[in-house]
């Protein structure tokens, strides 16, 4: 039952790779490099704030260029000083080192201000936007719980990071540099020349070198920090099966060799940062050495000198900032083409024209539909038609993999067909608004989930404002309303994490509890009496039917021949394609699949097999 999970069929794929793929050995294969463009499709979602980012840079330029003429003046200050002057000259100088103090301080915590505000708010935006994709998304891969979580997390704080590590200080570290400069050359032009030829190593080289150091192994890490995230979902959800299968050693094993790669490329990017920020120092020595003897050369004498050397020392130390944010930009590429893969895709099919509402009823039909997982394989479902009309209930069964839930996929949306069309009240399922669709077509899906919550509230999620009458019942019809009573809690009862505090049973009779209160008019059921034992399947099948209201279509979804006989057509898939249709009494009186897996389930069921020899 795979079919209602979500998917893309061929022709229809999201873009762009995603997560790690893993190799036999647990070892991942490189990652394919970040496509471009990936943050300019973040950057796009930070156009409503820009005027808040501008904000952000100017006031952190201007918190940079505080520190560089503080530490100018207060040289100057103490120069001087040491000279005696009478105090009349140093009030200047003593108001500016004060002033530029406290400025410093108002400038930092205003921009930090106004930049966690715009990011905040861009980074909304991310999160919902990359969830809505998430949600919605098609392709199996994407399913796993831990790269998902990842990019919401980790990839999305990516986005943030770009902004407020890297583009707002990289730019006032390039603004200031260039102040720096012209105030250099006020004192002296050569010496100006000098901290230019410096600013550019410490400001432009050094981030070019780092970013070519540590590109690739940064490019590895957001996808290994997915994967791990995968594991962690996987050995947690799947401890009992692994156990049971002796594969928990293997498992453990092969996420170690991952968190032990991760480990080694993060002490690697570590290593190379260190080594680049000692270059960095040494940048900043040498080029206030040269500056003060080009200055000397030059006839700049006493004081200036050393406002000189202690002004280059700080101007060179905001390039620096230049390196980190390279640094900090090469470690986001891989993390924020993930995000950007998410960004770039529709967010959920987006209907073609604004659909006409509910007003059109809800006869279903199904016209040539043909839906291809994966190219070159053979179709799961081939030029199905089906004729739905409101009231009708048909049954489609067939043996395993004959494209049961790939029907039940196409109706509610989740499979978009290759060929062919559906429609619900002559609208094409895929130009029903998202949010309409769910009120016209529902019910039991394939592997329904239920909830860490309560009985009742999971019921709720079906029908939000049902009153306890119709609680009980749903959940009479259900077949699990005695549990529920004979319960301390009733029902308060917590049912656990995915249900795990119920029997596989229980699990089943509370998600169709849940689809018969929601009663949307076309019902699907995929499989509602799964897990239960052949009598308990035949009462609840039967009394979900008789719940369902008059006028209310229902397309039921069954491995099961038992129980069909009330309903007004039977369709029989074999390979995708339909091999008999008619209503149950006409398939069992001819011969084909409906009749001899009907004989052989009857007497199954009755234990007649047991008695042949
Ligand atoms: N998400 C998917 N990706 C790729 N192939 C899929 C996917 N879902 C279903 N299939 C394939 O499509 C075919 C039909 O699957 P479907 O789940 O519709 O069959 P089914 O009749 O419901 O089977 P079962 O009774 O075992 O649940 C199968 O061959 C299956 O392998």
């Amino acid at each position: 039952m795979t079919a209602g999970d979500g998917v893309t069929p061929v022709g229809r794929e999201p873009a762009g790779p995603t997560g790690v793929p893993v190799q036999a050995s647990g070892a991942p294969e490189p990652p394919a490099p970040p496509r471009p463009g990936a943050e300019r499709a973040v950057l796009r979602l930070a156009r409503p704030y820009l005027g808040r980012l501008l904000g952000a840079g100017l006031l952190a330029a201007a918190t940079e260029f505080a520190g560089l003429a503080l530490m100018a003046t207060a040289t100057w200050l103490l120069m001087s000083a040491a000279g005696r002057p009478p105090l009349d000259r140093l009030t200047v100088a003593i108001v500016a080192v004060r002033a530029l103090a406290v400025g410093r301080g108002v400038f930092r915590y205003t921009e930090r201000l106004a930049g966690h505000d715009a990011v905040l708010r861009m980074i909304t935006d991310v999160r919902a936007r990359v969830f809505a994709t998430l949600a919605v998304r098609r392709d199996g891969a994407d399913r796993r719980t831990g790269d998902a979580l990842s990019r919401l997390v980790s990839d999305v704080e990516a986005a943030q990071d770009l902004l407020l590590r890297v583009l707002v200080p990289g730019a006032a570290a390039a603004l200031v540099s260039v102040l720096a400069v012209g105030g250099a050359a006020l004192i002296s032009p050569p010496a100006a020349g000098v901290l230019a030829v410096g600013l550019l190593l410490a400001g432009v080289a050094l981030p070019a070198l780092a970013t070519r150091l540590t590109r690739r192994a940064a490019d590895e890490v957001a996808p290994l920090r997915g994967a791990l995230a995968v594991d962690a979902v996987d050995l947690t959800h799947g401890a009992a099966d692994l156990a049971a299968f002796g594969a928990t050693d293997a498992a453990l094993a092969a996420a170690r060799g991952r968190a032990g790669r991760l480990a080694r490329l993060e002490r690697r990017l570590a290593a190379t940062g260190f080594a680049v920020d000692a270059a960095g120092v040494l940048v900043g020595g040498l080029t206030a050495a040269a500056v003060v003897v080009v200055a000397l050369r030059a006839d700049v004498r006493g004081v200036l000198v050393g406002v000189l050397a202690v002004g280059t020392l700080a101007a060179v130390e905001v390039a620096l900032a230049l390196v980190a944010a390279a640094r900090q930009r090469t470690q986001l590429r891989a993390g924020l083409a993930r995000v950007a893969d998410l960004l770039t895709e529709p967010a959920a099919p987006a209907p073609a024209t604004a659909a006409p509402p509910a007003s059109g009823g809800h006869d279903v039909r199904f016209e040539g539909v043909t839906v291809r997982y994966r190219a070159g394989a053979a179709p799961a479902l081939a030029g199905f038609d089906l004729d739905l009309p409101a009231g009708r209930r048909v049954a489609v069964v067939g043996p395993s993999g004959a494209g049961k839930s790939t029907v039940a996929g196409v109706l509610t949306g989740a499979v978009v067909p290759t060929e062919g069309r559906v429609t619900v009240g002559g609208t094409p399922v895929s130009d029903h608004p998202a949010d309409d669709l769910p009120r016209l077509v529902g019910g039991l899906l394939a592997e329904a989930y239920v909830f860490h919550a309560t009985v009742r509230e999971n019921l709720l999620l079906g029908r939000p404002d049902a009153g306890a009458a119709e609680l009980a019942d749903a959940t009479r019809a259900a077949g699990l309303l005695d549990w529920v009573h004979d319960q301390p809690d009733g029902w308060d009862t917590v049912v656990g994490e995915q249900g795990g505090q119920l029997s596989g049973g229980q699990r089943q009779r509370l998600a169709l509890a849940r689809a018969l209160l929601a009663a949307p008019p076309v019902l699907v059921l995929d499989e509602p009496t799964e897990g239960l034992d052949p009598a308990a399947a035949d009462a609840v099948l039967a009394s979900a039917l008789a719940a369902t209201p008059a006028g209310h279509s229902v397309l039921l979804i069954s491995h099961r021949l038992s129980g069909l006989a009330g309903l007004d057509e039977v369709v029989v898939l074999e390979d995708g394609g339909v091999a008999q249709r008619g209503r149950h009494d006409e398939l069992v009186a001819r011969p084909g699949w409906y009749r001899e897996q009907w004989l052989r389930q009857e007497a199954a069921e009755r234990g007649y097999l047991s008695l042949a020899p």
